[in-house]
């Protein structure tokens, strides 16, 4: 087996630039007895293809492990690229911000918006996707699977009319504690001293009042009098004074207002009960409908509610994987518990991804730990390379208000800080009065401390251990890690990545480099996905092995759209050659 890793670099504008004439790339694990050498040709990357072909560099840029390697065109094998390849897709928000501010004005950190009653009209979810929004989220705790449809069905059209890229995540229910509908009340007001009646009991419409249906059998048995319930981690708190049977009669000790099908949860002198409902399963009966649903409607991410271990991650997978034509539904794991949290490498391991779900986790462990517990989860998805969701409360006021407190920005802030991949938005977007502002601060909040971030250079040199599973992927993860640091030390305007499955994209993204990363794929299912992760830029684009060709079309495309221009230095790696080239635009 023979591997090199040639590096060909266009010395036209990088007069700074000395490069050894040989020297040696290492890769880690390093194997017993190869070595890669590593060759710069120095030579004028040319738009015309003539004069690629008698140095052509795609020949050589071959890793032979196995997976690589470029096939003559006289090979059976050999697949012309599609005739469509005059084309790329790119949505024209990022198309005007790369034209208008150039390529370190785009947003680095993804934003992800619940679809609600206050945004699931069509020109509402083009204003979101024109003011950022890369992921649509729907919580099937809420509205009929044809509501849903309906959102879903408008979001694709988006998509194909508009050029967008709007991925679909949907949010399980889960089988956790929570209350009943309101018997179409849209909130229920609970009074200081008031008692109120939790009970098991299906009550016939209208609902009696100050009487609150809970979904949890075991509800009544479970409890006791002296126990604290919360509703929705502690916006409205009742004691639990008397049961009667299946009710439950508390007193309201902390007034508000009690939503529907908000979730409960009980303490016992200061701890979390967690009686026979822990037995509860993690994907109940009507998620496994709402699941086949998703899988049916092609969602590109469902969301687990209050996951437990990886081995419920890994039964799903296999599920969607027999189901599903290309088993490309990435699947997201809730953090939102305590188990969650004690197996919580293990789960997002198994998992395409992580959310750190603040409004359950803050009612399962003291509030004052939430803010530890979202280090580390990020911290976590990032060494393991998953893509991660800070998600809840981020602006909770702008429900009802214009602007945001300076306290939520300052957690929007910290969460940017801490490089996570994506931003949500829940009730703001859901069912507030300022969806659309809501998303312009999540926006300009990012797109400034991304920039402070650069201009402090105070970005972490994260030791990030390796992640590979083979040594082809090990080649991969090295390429990608080296690729990076290149582009921060050369200052590159954009890092290009051509990938077929997204990986080379993905572990690009886990550096955090300071240019963005346009990343080329042929799958639009894969170019959605993509959306979800930091500092990617997906453009749908069909190419072939031969990375010259693709590199040349992609510019003068790129070129043709104003969104690149002569000089720009670009660094270019590929996930089918694995290969790093360093050019001028020419
Ligand atoms: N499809 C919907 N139909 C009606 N209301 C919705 C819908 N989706 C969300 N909402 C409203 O927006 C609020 C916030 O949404 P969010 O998705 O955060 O739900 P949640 O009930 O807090 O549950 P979760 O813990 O799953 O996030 C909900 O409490 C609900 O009032
Ligand atoms: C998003 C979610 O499920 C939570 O914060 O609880
Ligand atoms: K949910
Ligand atoms: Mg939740």
């Amino acid at each position: 087996m023979s591997q090199s890793l040639h590096f060909v670099v266009s010395s036209s504008r990088s007069p700074n630039l000395t490069l050894p004439n040989h020297s040696y790339l290492k890769l880690s694990p390093p194997p017993s007895n190869l070595r890669f050498p590593v060759t710069f040709a120095r030579r004028p990357i040319s738009a015309s293809s003539s004069d690629l072909d008698s140095n052509s560099p795609s020949k050589v840029l071959v890793s032979d492990n196995g997976k690589g390697g470029v096939l003559p065109a006289t090979s059976p094998e050999y697949v012309p690229p599609p005739s469509d390849s005059s084309s790329i897709d790119v949505d024209a928000v990022t198309e005007t911000d790369l034209k208008e501010n150039g390529f370190r004005s785009t947003r680095r950190t993804k934003l992800v918006c619940t679809i609600g009653p206050a945004t699931c009209g069509f020109e509402q979810l083009e204003a979101l996707a024109v003011g950022g929004m890369n992921v649509a989220r729907i919580n099937m705790c809420h509205g009929t699977r044809e509501w849903h449809r309906r959102v879903i069905e408008r979001v694709r059209r988006l998509n194909e009319e508009k050029g967008f890229a709007v991925a679909i995540m949907m949010d399980t229910e889960g089988s956790e504690i929570h209350m009943g509908e309101l018997g179409g009340a849209p909130s229920a007001k609970a009074e200081d001293g008031e008692i109120w009646t939790f009970s098991v009991r299906a009550f016939d419409s209208p609902r009696p009042e100050r009487t609150i249906n809970v979904n949890y059998d075991g509800f009544a048995e479970d409890v006791k009098v002296g126990d604290e319930l919360l509703v929705d981690g502690g916006m409205v708190r009742f004691d639990v004074i008397e049961k009667i049977g299946p009710d439950v009669k508390c007193r309201c000790t902390d007034p508000g207002l009690l939503l529907p099908r908000a979730n409960l949860t009980f303490w016992r002198d200061g701890s979390l009960v967690r009686e026979r409902n822990a037995m509860l399963p993690t994907i109940s009966s009507k998620d496994w409908l709402d699941i086949d649903f998703g899988i049916a409607e092609g969602v590109d991410f469902i969301a687990i509610s209050f996951v437990k271990s990886a081995e419920v991650i890994k039964h799903l997978k296999s599920y969607i994987a027999a189901r599903s034509r290309d088993s490309d539904i990435a699947v997201i794991a809730k953090i939102e518990s305590i188990d969650s949290l004690k197996n919580l490498e293990e789960i997002i391991q198994a998992s395409d991804g992580a959310m750190v779900a603040r409004g359950d986790l803050g009612a399962q462990i003291p509030l004052e730990q939430v803010p530890s517990a979202q280090q580390r989860i990020v911290q976590q998805c990032r060494h393991l390379n998953k893509p991660v969701i800070v998600a809840s409360q981020l602006l909770e006021s702008m429900i009802e208000y214009p602007t945001p407190t300076r306290a939520e920005v300052a957690d929007v802030s910290e969460a940017v800080r801490q490089r996570a991949d994506a931003l949500m938005l829940s009730g703001e977007s859901a069912m507030g009065l300022f969806p659309e502002k809501a998303l312009a601060v999540l926006r300009s909040v990012s797109v400034r401390i991304e920039k402070w971030w650069r201009e402090e250079k105070r970005h972490e040199a994260m030791e990030l251990p390796d992640t590979a599973s083979s040594f082809s992927d090990s080649i991969s993860e090295q390429i990608c890690n080296s690729a990076a640091k290149m582009a921060n030390n050369l200052a590159v305007d954009a890092l290009f990545v051509y990938t077929k499955t997204g990986h080379m994209a993905s572990l690009l993204s886990r550096c955090r480099p300071d240019c963005p990363i346009f990343a080329f794929t042929s799958t639009i299912s894969v170019r959605r996905r993509l959306n979800l992760q930091w500092g990617l830029i997906p453009f749908r684009l069909s190419f072939s092995d031969d990375m010259e060709s693709n590199l040349n079309r992609t510019f003068s495309l790129l070129k043709a759209r104003g969104m690149i221009k002569s000089g720009d230095l670009v660094i270019a790696v590929s996930d089918m050659l694995q290969s790093i080239q360093v050019m001028n635009v020419p």
